[in-house]
């Protein structure tokens, strides 16, 4: 079986370095010319799997946006994931999970497990109920070659205070968190299904990136403020591993669909450019 990662690493060489979310905000919505309503939610879904599906290696839908319109918004979730899985694009849904262990077997099935009508490539889970409480996803993305991308150094000022804190063995949370899931990515030949969420915001912390082995998705490019170049200060020798993600700073060109491919192809050339050709 194809793991997540080799199949990322195959996406990532053939279409480039570059995930784009799907974040249908209401303001964007209403800016595309459509009505902040379900079927303004589809068109605009339907209008960015056509632009972007062929093109880019990850496509991110967040979930939340998708919510707050409850049943037929998740319905609209479920046909644009769909969609998307048959335009090439792997799917990553930004649902960021986290509970405990039993819980969270239920939200591994609800998304990693093939027969599920919300199955996708991967999805972001949150470790601050412990990141072995994770293991239920865990194991499932290992047994139908999906994957998890666990918060580490998130994009938000907020999130510093936490991750950043220093525990008793004298790492920060952020550490033990990257350290946990470099060991669950011991043994990947090309690159490991477990990644981590690392923004484009935060600078140069110091954290230690260099055992993971796994995908950085790099957040907070664009409307939050990073650019590309920043990339390098975060990651340095570990540019190799990052997939940066866009969300507002792509949609924004829509809903034109030859508008919304070159925002993106622009993204990935300034992506390229930073992560020195990878
Ligand atoms: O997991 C994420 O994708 C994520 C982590 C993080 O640290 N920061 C962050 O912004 N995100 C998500 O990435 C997207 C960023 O959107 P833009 O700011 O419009 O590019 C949103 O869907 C956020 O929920």
């Amino acid at each position: 079986m194809e793991t997540f990662g080799d199949r990322l690493h195959r996406a990532m060489a053939q279409r480039g370095p570059l995930c784009v979310g799907i974040d249908p905000h209401p303001g964007l919505l209403t800016r595309w010319g459509l009505t902040d309503d379900v079927d303004g939610l589809e068109r605009f879904c339907r209008t960015v799997v056509e632009a972007l599906g062929d093109q880019v290696a990850v496509v991110k839908p967040q979930s939340a946006f998708f919510e707050r319109f409850g049943a037929r918004g998740v319905a609209v979730l479920e046909s644009t994931i769909r969609q998307l899985r048959d335009s090439g694009s792997l799917v990553l849904l930004d649902v960021k999970r986290g509970d405990i262990g039993s819980t969270v077997a239920a939200y591994a099935s609800a998304y990693l497990d093939p027969s599920s009508p919300l199955y996708v490539d991967a999805v972001t889970a949150s470790p601050y109920l412990g990141v072995m409480s994770l293991a239920p996803m865990f194991e499932l993305a290992a047994t139908h070659g999906g994957g998890v991308f666990v918060l580490a150094l998130t994009s938000n000022p907020e999130g510093a205070a936490v991750q950043r804190a220093v525990g008793a063995d004298g790492r920060t949370v952020a550490q033990a968190v990257i350290d946990e899931i470099a060991q669950l990515n011991r043994g990947a030949q090309t690159l490991g299904s477990f990644g981590l969420v690392v923004g484009a915001t935060i600078g140069d912390t110091g954290h230690d990136l260099s055992a993971v082995r796994g995908p950085l998705l790099a957040p907070g490019l664009g409307a939050q403020g990073a650019t590309a170049a920043d990339l390098r200060t975060v990651f340095g020798a570990s540019l190799p591993w990052v997939l940066p993600s866009y969300s507002r700073e792509v949609l924004h060109a829509g809903p034109d669909v030859a508008a919304l491919r070159a925002a993106a192809q622009r993204a990935l050339a300034d992506c390229k450019a930073a992560l020195g050709g990878f």
